[in-house]
């Protein structure tokens, strides 16, 4: 985690309306990354849901029992023959795009993109194999989030070089090329990290229902 990023005076790019100043100075808008997996759509339960339609009675581990990101690393561990069964399931046509949203998380992207002197992005990791993984991931944001966040929309499989003062993701460690990224990472409870003891000054939110507003607040007065 570093400090905070200096000011941004690239005012022509910003979107009309959104020009921020005052005590900040210009250009000092708080820019927030969202995850998307696991922070905006559930990517557990859409994985554990589709396994169970397609495989019943197949072995499997539940939610409660997850530890560690990787569900096929988890199921790889304790159940070796679900590995590509699993694979093949978030791979499939309209798995990304048939994933519920994360409680609250809806509301509170439209609630924090109205926010003053605030820039909300989505950042995500597509898969590898990445159709239909990515058109799936545009048409769920313009779904439940509609066309304001397709234009906010950031694929990348390196978080670390995009520049922002936070990213809340539930992935527990985000490496990349940049050894110090500018954001905080906050990290998003979900059931594979939920057991992980974080060390200060590193912060986690519970849910969408925890004061995500305090830690951007937080990160303002900074
Ligand atoms: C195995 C596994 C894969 N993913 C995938 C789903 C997405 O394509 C990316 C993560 O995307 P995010 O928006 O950056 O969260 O990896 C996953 O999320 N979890 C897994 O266990
Ligand atoms: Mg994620």
């Amino acid at each position: 985690m570093s400090g905070p990023r200096p000011a941004r005076l690239s005012m022509q790019q910003r979107p009309p309306g959104r020009a921020v100043g005052g005590a900040m100075g210009w250009g000092a808008a708080l820019r927030v990354l969202a995850d998307m997996d696991g922070v905006l759509a559930d990517f557990e339960a859409g994985v554990l849901r589709a396994f169970l339609a397609r495989f019943p009675g197949e072995p499997r581990a539940g939610l409660a029992g997850r530890r560690g990101w990787l569900p096929k690393e988890q199921h790889q561990a304790k159940i070796p023959l679900c590995h590509a069964k699993i694979v093949s399931v978030y791979e499939s046509p309209g798995f990304f795009l048939g994933l519920d949203p994360i409680p609250g998380a809806i509301e509170a992207m439209k609630e924090m993109i109205q926010m003053k002197d605030t820039e909300v992005f989505i950042c995500t990791s597509p898969l590898r194999k990445y159709e239909p993984c990515i058109p799936e991931k545009y048409k769920w944001v313009e779904k439940h989030l509609g066309p304001e966040f397709v234009d906010r929309l950031i694929l990348t499989r390196d978080k670390t070089i995009v520049s922002a003062d936070l990213l809340f993701d539930d992935k527990d460690t985000i490496q990349g090329v940049e050894p110090n990224p500018s954001w905080e990472h906050i990290l998003f409870t979900c059931c594979h990290n939920k057991h992980l003891e974080l060390k200060p000054p590193h912060r986690r939110l519970q849910s969408w229902a925890d004061d995500w507003r305090a830690i951007l607040e937080s990160k303002r007065r900074k």
